[in-house]
Protein backbone atom coordinates (compact mmCIF):
# COMPACT_ATOMS: atom_id res chain seq x y z
CA UNK A 1 0.00 0.00 0.00
CA UNK A 2 0.79 3.05 -1.01
CA UNK A 3 2.62 5.78 2.20
CA UNK A 4 1.54 9.71 2.67
CA UNK A 5 4.32 11.75 0.49
CA UNK A 6 4.72 13.43 4.50
CA UNK A 7 5.18 12.68 7.86
CA UNK A 8 4.21 16.58 8.95
CA UNK A 9 2.05 19.17 7.66
CA UNK A 10 0.43 22.62 8.43
CA UNK A 11 -2.93 22.48 6.47
CA UNK A 12 -5.22 26.37 6.47
CA UNK A 13 -8.42 25.65 7.01
CA UNK A 14 -10.46 28.46 5.16
CA UNK A 15 -12.83 30.26 7.72
CA UNK A 16 -14.94 31.24 4.69
CA UNK A 17 -15.70 27.24 3.75
CA UNK A 18 -16.90 26.25 7.20
CA UNK A 19 -20.07 28.49 6.85
CA UNK A 20 -20.80 26.29 3.37
CA UNK A 21 -24.23 27.83 1.73
CA UNK A 22 -25.01 29.58 4.99
CA UNK A 23 -24.24 33.72 4.88
CA UNK A 24 -22.18 33.37 7.75
CA UNK A 25 -21.30 31.65 10.76
CA UNK A 26 -20.63 27.25 11.23
CA UNK A 27 -22.53 24.67 8.82
CA UNK A 28 -23.12 21.66 11.26
CA UNK A 29 -22.57 19.37 7.90
CA UNK A 30 -19.80 21.35 6.24
CA UNK A 31 -17.62 21.03 9.51
CA UNK A 32 -18.34 17.56 9.63
CA UNK A 33 -17.27 16.97 6.38
CA UNK A 34 -13.84 18.46 6.76
CA UNK A 35 -13.53 16.66 10.09
CA UNK A 36 -14.56 13.82 8.64
CA UNK A 37 -11.31 14.72 5.52
CA UNK A 38 -8.92 15.89 8.13
CA UNK A 39 -9.64 12.66 10.31
CA UNK A 40 -9.14 9.97 7.09
CA UNK A 41 -5.41 11.27 6.91
CA UNK A 42 -4.64 12.02 10.76
CA UNK A 43 -5.32 8.14 10.77
CA UNK A 44 -2.53 7.24 8.47
CA UNK A 45 -0.22 8.55 11.08
CA UNK A 46 0.66 12.58 8.98
CA UNK A 47 0.98 14.61 11.75
CA UNK A 48 -1.06 17.76 11.84
CA UNK A 49 -1.09 21.47 12.36
CA UNK A 50 -3.90 23.19 11.83
CA UNK A 51 -4.28 26.86 11.03
CA UNK A 52 -8.12 28.01 11.01
CA UNK A 53 -9.25 31.39 9.18
CA UNK A 54 -12.53 33.58 10.51
CA UNK A 55 -14.25 34.98 7.60
CA UNK A 56 -17.01 32.92 8.21
CA UNK A 57 -17.50 35.03 11.20
CA UNK A 58 -15.53 38.12 10.70
CA UNK A 59 -17.29 39.01 7.32
CA UNK A 60 -20.61 38.39 9.26
CA UNK A 61 -19.68 40.89 11.27
CA UNK A 62 -17.65 42.99 9.27
CA UNK A 63 -20.60 45.97 8.62
CA UNK A 64 -20.68 46.81 12.12
CA UNK A 65 -16.63 46.91 11.94
CA UNK A 66 -17.02 49.68 9.62
CA UNK A 67 -15.40 52.84 10.91
CA UNK A 68 -14.22 50.97 13.82
CA UNK A 69 -10.08 51.10 14.22
CA UNK A 70 -8.37 48.44 11.93
CA UNK A 71 -6.63 47.12 14.75
CA UNK A 72 -9.67 46.37 16.84
CA UNK A 73 -11.39 44.98 13.79
CA UNK A 74 -8.86 43.11 13.11
CA UNK A 75 -8.65 41.50 17.01
CA UNK A 76 -12.09 40.50 16.73
CA UNK A 77 -11.64 38.80 13.61
CA UNK A 78 -8.66 36.95 15.50
CA UNK A 79 -11.81 35.97 18.24
CA UNK A 80 -13.48 34.90 15.43
CA UNK A 81 -10.59 32.07 14.50
CA UNK A 82 -10.78 31.14 18.24
CA UNK A 83 -14.49 30.00 17.86
CA UNK A 84 -13.96 28.53 14.68
CA UNK A 85 -10.76 26.53 16.15
CA UNK A 86 -13.00 25.56 19.37
CA UNK A 87 -15.65 24.62 17.36
CA UNK A 88 -13.13 22.04 15.20
CA UNK A 89 -11.56 20.10 17.47
CA UNK A 90 -15.01 19.66 19.11
CA UNK A 91 -16.17 17.85 15.92
CA UNK A 92 -12.59 15.98 16.06
CA UNK A 93 -13.45 14.31 19.46
CA UNK A 94 -16.28 13.59 17.71
CA UNK A 95 -14.55 11.35 15.47
CA UNK A 96 -12.09 9.95 17.82
CA UNK A 97 -9.58 12.44 16.78
CA UNK A 98 -7.56 14.61 20.20
CA UNK A 99 -7.00 17.97 19.14
CA UNK A 100 -5.12 20.64 21.54
CA UNK A 101 -6.35 24.41 20.60
CA UNK A 102 -3.31 27.05 21.17
CA UNK A 103 -4.20 30.55 21.02
CA UNK A 104 -1.49 33.11 20.09
CA UNK A 105 -3.53 36.02 22.45
CA UNK A 106 -4.21 35.23 26.04
CA UNK A 107 -7.53 33.82 27.03
CA UNK A 108 -6.36 31.06 29.12
CA UNK A 109 -9.82 30.11 30.71
CA UNK A 110 -10.51 28.96 27.33
CA UNK A 111 -7.75 27.66 25.16
CA UNK A 112 -3.76 27.07 26.19
CA UNK A 113 -1.56 29.81 24.88
CA UNK A 114 0.79 28.92 22.13
CA UNK A 115 3.89 27.38 23.14
CA UNK A 116 6.39 26.11 20.44
CA UNK A 117 7.61 23.17 22.28
CA UNK A 118 4.36 21.99 23.65
CA UNK A 119 3.08 22.04 20.03
CA UNK A 120 5.73 19.85 18.91
CA UNK A 121 5.53 17.45 21.82
CA UNK A 122 1.63 17.33 20.82
CA UNK A 123 2.39 16.71 17.38
CA UNK A 124 4.94 13.87 18.31
CA UNK A 125 2.47 12.49 20.41
CA UNK A 126 0.11 11.91 17.48
CA UNK A 127 -2.60 14.98 18.61
CA UNK A 128 -3.43 17.43 16.15
CA UNK A 129 -2.61 20.78 17.21
CA UNK A 130 -5.28 23.83 15.94
CA UNK A 131 -3.62 27.36 16.33
CA UNK A 132 -5.83 29.75 17.23
CA UNK A 133 -5.70 33.40 16.88
CA UNK A 134 -3.73 33.48 14.12
CA UNK A 135 -0.02 35.43 14.46
CA UNK A 136 -1.32 36.74 17.54
CA UNK A 137 -1.14 40.61 15.81
CA UNK A 138 -3.49 42.97 13.74
CA UNK A 139 -2.59 43.98 10.14
CA UNK A 140 -1.89 40.11 9.58
CA UNK A 141 -3.91 37.43 8.00
CA UNK A 142 -4.15 33.40 8.81
CA UNK A 143 -2.23 32.89 5.63
CA UNK A 144 -0.08 34.29 7.54
CA UNK A 145 -0.03 32.55 10.57
CA UNK A 146 -0.32 29.14 8.49
CA UNK A 147 3.44 30.03 6.82
CA UNK A 148 4.80 31.59 9.90
CA UNK A 149 3.12 28.30 12.29
CA UNK A 150 4.46 25.90 9.84
CA UNK A 151 7.71 27.01 9.57
CA UNK A 152 8.18 27.05 13.62
CA UNK A 153 7.40 23.33 13.68
CA UNK A 154 9.45 22.65 10.67
CA UNK A 155 6.42 21.16 8.61
CA UNK A 156 7.30 19.91 5.15
CA UNK A 157 4.29 21.62 3.01
CA UNK A 158 1.86 24.09 3.90
CA UNK A 159 -1.63 23.17 2.49
CA UNK A 160 -3.71 25.64 1.90
CA UNK A 161 -7.58 24.05 1.54
CA UNK A 162 -9.47 26.74 0.25
CA UNK A 163 -12.69 27.43 -2.01
CA UNK A 164 -11.48 27.20 -5.10
CA UNK A 165 -9.21 24.31 -6.53
CA UNK A 166 -6.13 25.62 -6.76
CA UNK A 167 -3.94 29.00 -8.34
CA UNK A 168 -5.68 30.73 -11.23
CA UNK A 169 -3.86 33.60 -13.56
CA UNK A 170 -6.99 35.60 -11.82
CA UNK A 171 -9.49 35.13 -9.28
CA UNK A 172 -11.46 32.60 -11.08
CA UNK A 173 -14.78 34.06 -9.50
CA UNK A 174 -14.54 37.10 -10.64
CA UNK A 175 -12.75 36.34 -14.10
CA UNK A 176 -14.68 33.43 -16.07
CA UNK A 177 -11.45 33.04 -18.27
CA UNK A 178 -8.76 32.55 -15.36
CA UNK A 179 -6.89 29.25 -15.82
CA UNK A 180 -5.28 27.25 -13.25
CA UNK A 181 -1.63 26.93 -12.76
CA UNK A 182 -0.37 23.13 -11.83
CA UNK A 183 2.77 24.69 -10.25
CA UNK A 184 4.09 28.13 -9.82
CA UNK A 185 6.83 29.74 -8.23
CA UNK A 186 6.47 32.20 -5.45
CA UNK A 187 8.40 34.95 -7.10
CA UNK A 188 5.76 34.77 -10.34
CA UNK A 189 2.75 34.58 -7.72
CA UNK A 190 4.13 37.72 -6.00
CA UNK A 191 5.01 39.63 -8.97
CA UNK A 192 1.57 38.65 -10.47
CA UNK A 193 -0.45 39.86 -7.44
CA UNK A 194 -2.29 36.67 -7.40
CA UNK A 195 -4.77 36.95 -4.43
CA UNK A 196 -4.92 33.58 -3.19
CA UNK A 197 -2.69 34.17 -0.15
CA UNK A 198 -1.58 37.35 0.96
CA UNK A 199 2.09 38.71 -0.28
CA UNK A 200 3.38 38.29 3.41
CA UNK A 201 2.69 34.24 3.41
CA UNK A 202 3.89 34.01 0.27
CA UNK A 203 7.65 35.48 0.93
CA UNK A 204 7.68 33.84 4.33
CA UNK A 205 7.13 30.21 2.82
CA UNK A 206 9.67 31.40 -0.04
CA UNK A 207 12.24 32.49 2.54
CA UNK A 208 11.74 29.38 4.40
CA UNK A 209 11.97 27.21 1.50
CA UNK A 210 8.25 25.94 2.68
CA UNK A 211 6.34 25.14 -0.23
CA UNK A 212 2.34 25.77 -0.70
CA UNK A 213 -0.51 23.43 -2.11
CA UNK A 214 -3.06 25.27 -2.97
CA UNK A 215 -6.44 22.99 -3.24
CA UNK A 216 -10.27 22.80 -2.96
CA UNK A 217 -11.74 21.63 0.57
CA UNK A 218 -15.19 21.00 -0.91
CA UNK A 219 -13.72 18.78 -3.13
CA UNK A 220 -14.46 15.36 -2.07
CA UNK A 221 -10.99 13.21 -1.18
CA UNK A 222 -8.71 16.39 -2.45
CA UNK A 223 -6.87 16.77 1.11
CA UNK A 224 -6.24 13.06 0.95
CA UNK A 225 -4.95 12.91 -2.66
CA UNK A 226 -2.61 15.91 -1.96
CA UNK A 227 -1.43 13.85 0.97
CA UNK A 228 -0.74 10.67 -0.73
CA UNK A 229 1.51 13.21 -3.22
CA UNK A 230 -1.12 12.99 -6.15
CA UNK A 231 -1.52 15.17 -8.76
CA UNK A 232 -4.07 17.52 -7.09
CA UNK A 233 -4.12 21.31 -6.91
CA UNK A 234 -1.20 23.87 -7.37
CA UNK A 235 1.91 23.34 -6.03
CA UNK A 236 3.74 26.94 -5.28
CA UNK A 237 7.57 26.68 -5.17
CA UNK A 238 11.04 27.82 -4.54
N1 LIG B 1 -5.30 34.07 -8.65
C1 LIG B 1 -6.16 33.46 -7.85
N2 LIG B 1 -6.26 32.11 -7.86
C2 LIG B 1 -7.13 31.47 -7.04
N3 LIG B 1 -7.95 32.11 -6.17
C3 LIG B 1 -7.89 33.47 -6.12
C4 LIG B 1 -7.00 34.19 -6.96
N4 LIG B 1 -7.15 35.52 -6.68
C5 LIG B 1 -8.07 35.62 -5.75
N5 LIG B 1 -8.54 34.39 -5.39
C6 LIG B 1 -9.56 34.17 -4.35
O1 LIG B 1 -8.89 33.86 -3.14
C7 LIG B 1 -9.79 33.10 -2.33
C8 LIG B 1 -9.04 32.32 -1.28
O2 LIG B 1 -8.40 33.15 -0.37
P1 LIG B 1 -9.05 33.75 0.98
O3 LIG B 1 -7.90 34.03 1.87
O4 LIG B 1 -9.97 34.86 0.64
O5 LIG B 1 -9.98 32.65 1.52
P2 LIG B 1 -9.79 31.47 2.54
O6 LIG B 1 -8.38 31.36 2.99
O7 LIG B 1 -10.37 30.31 1.83
O8 LIG B 1 -10.76 31.93 3.71
P3 LIG B 1 -10.44 32.54 5.15
O9 LIG B 1 -9.75 33.86 4.94
O10 LIG B 1 -11.78 32.69 5.77
O11 LIG B 1 -9.61 31.54 5.86
C9 LIG B 1 -10.48 32.21 -3.34
O12 LIG B 1 -11.76 31.84 -2.90
C10 LIG B 1 -10.52 33.03 -4.64
O13 LIG B 1 -11.80 33.54 -4.90
O1 LIG C 1 -2.59 37.08 12.43
C1 LIG C 1 -3.74 37.51 12.19
C2 LIG C 1 -4.76 36.71 11.68
C3 LIG C 1 -6.01 37.24 11.47
N1 LIG C 1 -6.27 38.55 11.75
C4 LIG C 1 -7.63 39.09 11.56
O2 LIG C 1 -8.59 38.07 11.55
C5 LIG C 1 -9.36 38.09 10.33
C6 LIG C 1 -9.71 36.69 9.91
O3 LIG C 1 -8.58 36.03 9.38
P1 LIG C 1 -8.55 35.50 7.87
O4 LIG C 1 -7.13 35.21 7.56
O5 LIG C 1 -9.09 36.60 6.98
O6 LIG C 1 -9.41 34.31 7.85
C7 LIG C 1 -8.47 38.86 9.35
O7 LIG C 1 -9.23 39.46 8.31
C8 LIG C 1 -7.82 39.88 10.27
O8 LIG C 1 -8.73 40.92 10.50
C9 LIG C 1 -5.25 39.35 12.23
O9 LIG C 1 -5.44 40.54 12.47
N2 LIG C 1 -4.01 38.81 12.45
Amino acid sequence: MSKPAYKRVLLKLSGEALMGDDAYGINRGTIERMVADVAEVAKLGVELAIVIGGGNIFRGVAPGAQGMDRATADYMGMLATVMNALALADAMRHVGITARVMSAIGIEQVVEPYVRPKALQYLEEGKVVVFAAGTGNPFFTTDTAAALRGSEVSAEIVLKATKVDGVYTADPKKDPNATLYSSISFDEAIAKHLQVMDATAFALCRDQKLPIKVFSITKPGALKRVIMGEDEGTLVHV
